[in-house]
């Protein structure tokens, strides 16, 4: 690690050395995280049209063998190979025609059935030729080549077996997912049920957009960007949005009130260290209990997470991109726990810096980056703001993940590698 002289500070502030030390790792407050966090018991069953973005419950077992039968995979004639004597041209007559959707009929010696993609294969067929390798007569067809046995076939259960499983417990349900619990045959599925958490947003001086604004009051951005985050996740039902006022006695009761409807309550604001911070003596007067407070991450620092009974609290940051930062590293992973997602997140990957960085040794920091395209060994470039400032947003929506600046690092020249955790 390298001893560097403090930088001109970062727009909060909180780049102070004499606060590292009380801060944790990223990785510990996750195992913090992972070690109290189970997943909610409560299930319930739900059509496959309506498990969109929910979490399974069970596995999901192909109802029948995938594909059910043999099939034409090609437009064309199915045919017995055996019947095939001697060295070709060869002339059949098509005795049937085998649409999709239909029974098809058994063929007998040296005979062949007109079939479509998807029809199933008839009996006594083990191969089809594809239409545009025939001469087509009146009643029969004319073909050259001798087809290989099992061509142009599905073969039944050649995807999977009648039993198998399609889809793991803990599956998160995208349209990738839905497409396969379809293939199984799945029509109704065992979920576990949406996760309720309420957000309290704390701050004397926010205001909502559209309403009056004083000289010292600020627009509230973290209500409708943690709002929408959660909106957008079916797997959660958001039972209450409020904001709350920076004393103690009412956050209190907002919180003991919020916390017994919620599996989870989120809070932002009001965790650090002044006495105007009164989010965590409200929620020890609540008789919480505090699992982490304080992680060495920037933007984030003050990240805060416990429980009060059997509902868990998390306590992001006031700082806006310090909320945003924090709900992508430990409220998702929370979310993942709460609701038994096993599903993968999107996966960190290496990119190269496009501009240099500079950064001291301490916290890790994760800066939005934007991906701008490829160096000639095909790496991805990122390109990213000098400094982090978390009171700061109005650039995010230009970034696509966040670039980890280990906590190690001191200044990188452009053309570093770094990892990546991309949005989505
Ligand atoms: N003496 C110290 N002061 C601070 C420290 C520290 O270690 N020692 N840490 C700083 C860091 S780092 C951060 S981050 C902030 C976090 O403080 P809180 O979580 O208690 O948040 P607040 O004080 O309530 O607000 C911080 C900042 O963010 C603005 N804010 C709050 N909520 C919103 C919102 N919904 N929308 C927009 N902006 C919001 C608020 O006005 C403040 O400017 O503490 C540092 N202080
Ligand atoms: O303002 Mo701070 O950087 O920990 O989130």
């Amino acid at each position: 690690m390298t001893a560097l002289e403090p930088l001109a500070p970062s727009g909060c502030g909180c780049d102070r050395r004499d606060t590292a030390g009380k801060l944790i790792p990223i990785d510990t407050a996750l195992s913090l995280i992972a070690d109290r966090a189970q997943p909610v018991a409560e299930t319930e069953t739900l059509y496959l049209q309506d498990a969109r973005g929910r979490i399974l419950a069970a596995p999901v077992v192909a109802q029948a063998a995938i594909p059910p039968f043999d099939s034409a995979a090609m437009d064309g004639y199915a045919l017995a190979t055996s019947a095939l004597s001697g060295p070709g041209p060869w002339t059949l007559p098509v005795v049937a025609r085998g649409p999709a959707g239909q029974p098809a009929a058994a063929l007998s010696g040296l005979q062949a059935s007109r079939i479509f993609t998807g029809a199933p294969l008839p009996a006594g067929a083990d191969a089809v030729i594809m239409q545009e390798e025939v001469r087509r007569h009146a009643h029969s067809i004319r073909i050259a080549q001798r087809p290989i046995p099992g061509q142009n076939i599905r073969h039944a259960a050649s995807e999977m077996p009648r039993g198998a499983v399609m889809l793991h417990e803990g599956s998160r349900l995208g349209p990738r997912e839905i497409a396969a619990c379809a293939s199984a045959g799945a029509s109704h599925l065992l979920l576990r049920r949406r996760l309720r958490v309420s957000l309290l947003v704390t701050g004397d001086e926010l205001r909502q957009t559209g309403a009056p604004r004083d000289a010292a009051q600020i627009w509230d951005v973290n209500t409708p960007m943690l709002r929408t985050l959660l909106a957008a996740r079916p797997e959660v039902d958001l039972i209450a949005v409020e904001t709350g006022l920076d004393s103690r006695d009412g956050l209190f009761l907002q919180i003991a009130e919020l916390a017994g409807a919620s599996d989870l309550l989120i809070t932002t604001g009001g965790i650090s260290v002044g006495e105007e911070d009164h989010v965590k003596p409200a929620i020890l007067a609540r008789g919480g209990r505090i699992a982490f407070s304080g992680v060495a991450i920037k933007p984030g620092k003050p990240v805060t997470y416990g429980q009060i009974g059997s509902t868990h609290w998390l306590g992001l940051p006031g700082n806006p991109l310090s909320a945003f930062v924090t709900w992508h590293l430990f409220g998702q992973a929370l979310l993942h726990r709460l609701t038994g997602n096993h599903s993968a997140g999107p996966a960190r990957r290496h990119v190269v810096t496009a501009d240099p960085v500079r950064h001291k040794p301490g916290r890790c920091e994760y800066r939005p980056a934007r991906c701008i395209g490829f160096d000639p060994q095909g790496r991805e470039v990122v390109t990213f703001a000098a400094e982090t400032h978390s009171a700061r947003v109005g650039a995010l929506h230009a970034a696509d993940g966040l670039m980890l600046i280990p906590a190690d690092a001191a200044d990188l020249p452009p053309g570093a590698l770094a990892e990546f955790l991309p949005f989505c």
